[in-house]
């Protein structure tokens, strides 16, 4: 109930505009008065007098009431606008300070809580605006009752005391109950929601089951939420009927005896009026504003203060993990993630120095001639700050001309390598170079060039296309060259030359992969990386660009690879295996790492990666044997 005493120390210290609101709130309650008084007068003075110009003269001053009172509702929405937008001010302004401060805090969740906010600032009007119209009608309807005739006081106040008794009873189970529903409700979204888009790796690990019944959890979780809120909403609309309704019974039975003791049919009139035109709406939406409208503002104002339950501060509810961790991952039991500057624990099998392989120092890099092409030294890199680290101390060293082929299970870190390497990724601690200074470092297209899975091609010319990043240097036969080199001079030739248009929409996605190799093959970079970068090819074509980059002179290849035959043409492999990391030869690594032959499987070197026949800790999800994962 933190919210409700944090408003109502909010309400405390703006005292002027709560009593600039309550004097226009006077004026809805002389139109409620008046609603009822007028017409009993107009009845009992008037009509039934045979006064008929009385009579129509009270029904004008009902009718100059409801003018009056609606002017008076207009003005209090200024006067509520007075209290919400300073509450509105204040959230705004913890929660961008909260998201500038915060590793947290990037645009999206800016966005969501700026998002909260505003439900905030809404359900807070709402409720300020319900609460006000009944105290303020209940005042009105009370004191036409208590003119008409008092006794009528008998058959409304004890029904309203006792109906208002039992919700506010029943308000906090109620609250408690709607704010479980919410946060059910949202699990199951969220839920769902990371299952619909994790469905490739769930089928590729032969997940289902396991899936449908954590989702099938959560719709029960769900189900129960909603059937105690249901439970409890009874209890609403018992208070509800208890106070609105219950008063009409006796007032409607007592009529003989009322009439016969000096109450007026027109006092009769009124008391009913008050009570289905005025008492029971305000009821009505004071019961349901409360109950519905305070649990939200109790939510979001947990949310926004950061004082809620994980689950309410919009967290996924397979935890903080992206959901491509779907297949793999969702049972990995999940450690304590390190603070972003702390160092890591060492990893529990290190990786083994590099072998000393031969490598040419590359020509024309003054910095890479002195310094390794890559170096990682004790990296540590997750998504998010208490996610579960994807890169766990990594140490690495190639040097220049090295060819390094990163292989390892579905999800296990390899694009997350490649990203580092790219300076796209900045580590949780250690650090990464590329010829000898940070990968994050300015300038770090000329030291690096990175092709990732799904190839850029826009509208433009072949040419322009393939000399996007090298620009003009290379005369028109060398770019033909590099074309035919990579294995792109049939495509070429197709579309016409280096003058041609080229139609990304007409292309292939491994058309666009020639594209995009050509044009990394060309740049000036001395590091190449290849994320996948050939998955659309052949094993023949792949095969030829692999072997065109490793030939670049003085060039490093790094090669996320999802075949087998990238890691047999590799000099060195990097294997992925969450915390345990080994590098080798390929023939080493055989020989070593049962994870690796699994890998490897019995295919030749243009298949894919078959995924392990015994899964290993890593995979807990994965279906043995199960199909190699499309790159596509
Ligand atoms: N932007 C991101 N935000 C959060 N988690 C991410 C993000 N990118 C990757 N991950 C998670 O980090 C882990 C490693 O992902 P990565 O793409 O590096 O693996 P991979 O070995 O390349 O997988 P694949 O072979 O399927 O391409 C996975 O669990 C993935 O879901």
């Amino acid at each position: 109930m933190n919210g409700w005493h944090s408003g109502w120390r909010f309400l405390a210290r703006r005292r002027a505009a709560v009593a600039r609101l309550a004097g226009w709130s006077v004026v809805e309650t002389a139109h409620t008065f008046a609603v009822g008084y007028a017409p009993a007068r107009a009845l009992d003075a008037g009509f039934l007098a045979d006064r008929p110009a009385v009579g129509l003269l009270w029904l004008a001053v009902a009718a100059l009431a409801v003018v009056v009172g609606a002017y008076g509702t207009g003005r209090t929405y200024g006067g509520v606008a007075a209290l919400t937008e300073p509450l509105r001010d204040a959230l705004v302004r913890r929660v961008v300070d909260r998201a500038l401060r915060t590793p947290e805090g990037n645009g999206a969740a800016l966005s969501r809580l700026t998002h909260q906010v505003e439900i905030a600032r809404d359900t807070f009007a709402g409720l300020v605006m319900v609460s006000r119209s009944f105290v303020f009608t209940a005042v009105g309807a009370l004191t036409g009752l208590f003119l008409l005739a008092p006794v009528l006081l008998l058959f409304v106040v004890p029904p309203l005391l006792l109906g208002l008794g039992l919700f506010v009873a029943a308000l906090r189970p109620l609250a408690r109950r709607q704010e479980a529903y919410l946060a059910a409700d949202e699990a199951l979204a969220l839920s769902l929601g990371e299952v619909c888009e994790g469905l490739r790796d769930v089928t590729a690990a032969g997940a289902e089951r396991a899936v449908a019944h954590d989702a099938g959890a959560r719709v029960d979780e769900a189900r129960r939420a909603a059937t105690a809120l249901a439970r409890w909403t009874v209890a609403r609309a018992t208070a509800l009927a208890v106070a609105g309704r219950l008063p009409m019974v006796p007032l409607l039975a007592a009529t003989p005896w009322l009439l016969a003791h000096d109450v007026t049919p027109g006092a009769l009139v009124g008391a009913l009026t008050y009570l289905t035109q005025s008492l029971l709406p305000a009821l009505h939406q004071l019961v349901h504003g409360l109950a519905t409208s305070g649990s939200r503002l109790t939510v979001v104002l947990r949310r926004l203060t950061g004082t809620g339950s994980p689950s309410h501060r919009g967290k996924g509810a397979y935890g903080r993990r992206r959901p491509r961790t779907g297949g793999g991952r969702h049972r990995r039991p999940r450690k304590p993630a390190p603070p972003p500057t702390a160092a890591p624990a060492p990893p529990p099998t290190a990786a083994p120095a590099p072998s000393p392989l031969p490598a040419p120092p590359p020509a024309g890099h003054d910095t890479a001639q002195v310094a390794p092409a890559v170096a990682f030294h004790d990296v540590t890199f997750g998504y998010g700050l208490h996610a579960e680290p994807v890169v766990h101390g990594l140490d690495l060293v190639l040097p220049a001309g090295a060819r390094l082929v990163v292989v390892g299970p579905s999800g296990v870190g390899k694009s997350t390598v490649a990203g580092l390497l790219a300076g796209v990724l900045v580590p949780w601690s250690g650090s990464v170079r590329v010829a000898g200074l940070p990968a994050t470092a300015q300038g770090r297209e000329a030291r690096r060039v990175v092709v990732p899975q799904e190839a850029y091609v826009f509208s433009g010319t072949v040419g322009e296309n393939l000399r996007y990043l090298c620009g003009d240097t290379p005369g028109d036969a060398a770019v033909l060259d590099a074309a035919r080199t990579i294995g792109a001079g049939p495509l070429l030739k197709r579309l016409g030359g280096l003058a041609a248009p080229l139609d990304p929409a007409r292309l292939s996605a491994g058309e666009r992969q020639l594209i995009a190799l050509t044009r990394a093959y060309l740049a000036p970079a001395p590091l190449a990386v290849l994320d996948e970068a050939a998955c659309h090819l052949d094993p023949a074509a792949e095969a030829r660009a692999e072997r065109a980059f490793a030939a670049r002179p003085g060039g490093t290849l790094v090669v996320v690879a999802h075949r087998t035959g990238s890691a047999r043409r590799a000099d060195r492999v990097l294997l992925m295996d969450g915390p345990r990391t080994a590098l080798g030869t390929h023939d080493e690594l055989m020989r070593r790492s049962a994870l690796y032959r699994a890998l490897m499987g019995d295919g030749g070197a243009g298949r894919r990666f078959l995924r392990p026949t015994r899964p290993p800790a890593i995979c807990g999800l994965r279906r043995p044997g199960s199909a190699p994962r499309s790159c596509g």
